[in-house]
């Protein structure tokens, strides 16, 4: 792309040096940088981009977008901004020509359930036979092929990026889950959505955002960035059992879809039955009420479908062709997910990490539990991140017989303290604390007899534990069917 239309996109500049005609990539990463690309110089949480100007000059860019004048070994052109993690945005945007104007976007925000629905509603697009692209926690799937991801949402550049790729190898549609950081961190800048969807809000990242009223903001942001142009065929889709969803409504002109299982809603489930490891409910819809049967297990993900339906309706599909669909669905992974054994015990993996979706795990399981059995539940939350929300996870983690507090990611914090803060929360006394993930695992399987139900939440889908800042390969599911063969042989 030519450098002066490109740069033409930022009305605030100063120009230091000679532009070169064309630039052939964006970076922001120095150990990234191509040739003849442009370099942006982000401040970071962690270090400042500032500082690595030389190398991406080094290694081949002539531009580099900065705050202040640097000074720099070569001719190189210097572009002064006042806000460069802001001018990122807009430049990517330009360098991939808005690609999110091309192609279906749905973005999905919440506390809890953004990796449940979206994968849901990739899933549904897949098997409608549509090319879907989707990104979220578990990385970036692009046509079938998983590509690692460092966070939820991207920064503006990746974003932009991925999008652009969607729409390149034909994708119709681009389904994206959105955290508060994303938004809060202008990571969406440009990004065009057509739909946006709120699972819930509950406590989480309350590190970052301070107060509740604070992230439950930041989520608007969402819903009011939808636009103002009616002329666009755009929609909201709420939860009408989350309070926040009224503020929410008020920030959008687009039409609303609502879902919920308790207050009125256009989507509403009723009737609700767990049993034989299927999940059943009726479901009340603007063509009348439809029998659901899914292998998808516990409430929290009738939720999840019932957003997905409702994503779905808006876009003008079927209900009937929704719900064939849904009853086809795989469980999504690391979400009450039930680990395949033939051990006597049933198990299974999840992503719970904060009260809520605590509270939402155990409901899930606790219709396959015979009174005379034991649910032993394993929770860990990681170090370094709101560790105000650590009793309430105990708290809720207290509804299961037998709780083992452990870590997830303990980063650089000591085992002890992680433990120490969940357990202040517990609400009786059989519980253990093992900082070590491995051996807390191990102790689950160790105390349980044949028919009881163990839950392993808060590392879901992921095979690895980062401690300190080195990633170990970890799998409760491989772990504890290790231990479980040896104990019940
Ligand atoms: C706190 C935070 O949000 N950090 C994000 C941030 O990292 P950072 O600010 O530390 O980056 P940095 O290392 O200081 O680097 C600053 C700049 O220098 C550049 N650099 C750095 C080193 C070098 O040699 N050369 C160089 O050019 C970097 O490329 C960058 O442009 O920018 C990185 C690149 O975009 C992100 O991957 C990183 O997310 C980290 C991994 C993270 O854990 N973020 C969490 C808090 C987060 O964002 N979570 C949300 C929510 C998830 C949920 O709901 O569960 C998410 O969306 O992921
Ligand atoms: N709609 C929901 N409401 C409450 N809890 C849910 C819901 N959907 C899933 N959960 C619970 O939350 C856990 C995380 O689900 P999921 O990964 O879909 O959420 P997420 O918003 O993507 O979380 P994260 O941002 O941390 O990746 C699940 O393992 C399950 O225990």
């Amino acid at each position: 792309m030519y450098a002066e239309e490109l740069l033409s996109t930022l009305m605030q500049k100063k120009v230091v040096g000679q532009l070169p005609k064309l630039i052939t990539d964006i970076a922001i990463d120095s150990r990234s940088v191509q040739p003849n690309s442009l370099f942006i110089c982000i401040k970071g949480f962690t270090v400042d981009g500032h500082d690595y100007a030389q190398k991406a000059v080094d290694a081949g860019a002539t531009v580099i977008v900065t705050e202040r004048l640097l000074q720099l070994d070569g001719e190189i052109a210097q572009v002064i901004v006042k806000n460069t993690t802001r001018t990122l945005g807009i430049l990517a945007a330009k360098f991939f020509d808005y690609p999110s104007k091309d192609i279906m976007m749905i973005g999905v925000t919440g506390t809890n359930g953004k990796t449940s629905v979206s994968g849901i509603i990739h899933n549904i697009l897949i098997g409608l036979g549509e090319k879907s692209a989707l990104s979220g926690t578990i990385g970036f799937n692009l046509n079938g092929v998983l590509y690692e991801s460092a966070n939820t949402t991207s920064d503006s550049l990746n974003t932009q990026q991925m999008i652009f790729r969607a729409k390149s190898e034909g994708c119709r549609a681009m389904v994206m889950e959105v955290s508060s950081h994303g938004l809060a961190l202008g990571r969406l800048a440009g990004v065009d959505y057509d739909v946006a969807v709120f699972t819930n809000l509950t406590h989480d990242h309350l590190d970052f955002h301070g107060t509740m009223e604070n992230y439950g903001n930041t989520k608007g942001l969402l819903f009011s960035q939808l636009g103002q142009d009616l002329e666009k065929n755009k929609h909201v889709v709420l939860n009408a059992d989350d309070p926040w969803s009224e503020r929410y409504a008020g920030m959008t002109p687009y039409p609303i879809w609502t879902y919920g299982l308790h207050n009125n809603a256009i989507f509403r489930a009723v009737n609700c039955n767990y049993d034989n490891g299927m999940t059943q409910f009726d479901m009340e819809t603007p063509e009348g009420t439809f029998p659901v049967s899914m292998h998808l297990l516990g409430e929290f993900n009738i939720y999840n479908v019932l957003a997905a339906t409702a994503v779905f309706y808006a876009r003008g599909f079927p209900i009937e062709v929704i719900i064939e669909q849904i009853e086809m669905l795989p469980p999504v992974k690391g979400r009450m997910e039930k680990v395949d054994s033939d051990l006597p015990i049933q198990i299974f993996i999840d992503y719970a990490h904060t009260p809520d979706a605590i509270e939402k795990a155990i409901n899930a399981a606790m219709p396959y539990k015979k009174p005379e059995n034991k649910l032993i539940f394993l929770v860990g939350t990681g170090g370094g991140r709101d560790k105000t929300k650590r009793p309430t996870m105990a708290e809720k983690a207290s509804v299961a017989d037998y709780v083992i507090l452990t870590t997830d990611d303990p980063r650089f914090e000591e085992f002890d303290s992680i433990t120490g803060d969940l357990a202040k929360g517990m609400k009786h006394k059989n519980y253990a604390c093992i900082g070590d993930r491995a051996e807390a695992v191990r102790h689950a399987v160790s105390v349980a007899n044949p028919g009881d139900i163990i839950i392993f939440a808060g590392k879901g889908h992921e095979d690895y534990q980062i401690i300190e800042n080195t990633k170990y390969p970890h799998s409760d599911a491989k772990i504890a069917i290790e231990a479980g063969k040896l104990k019940f042989v």
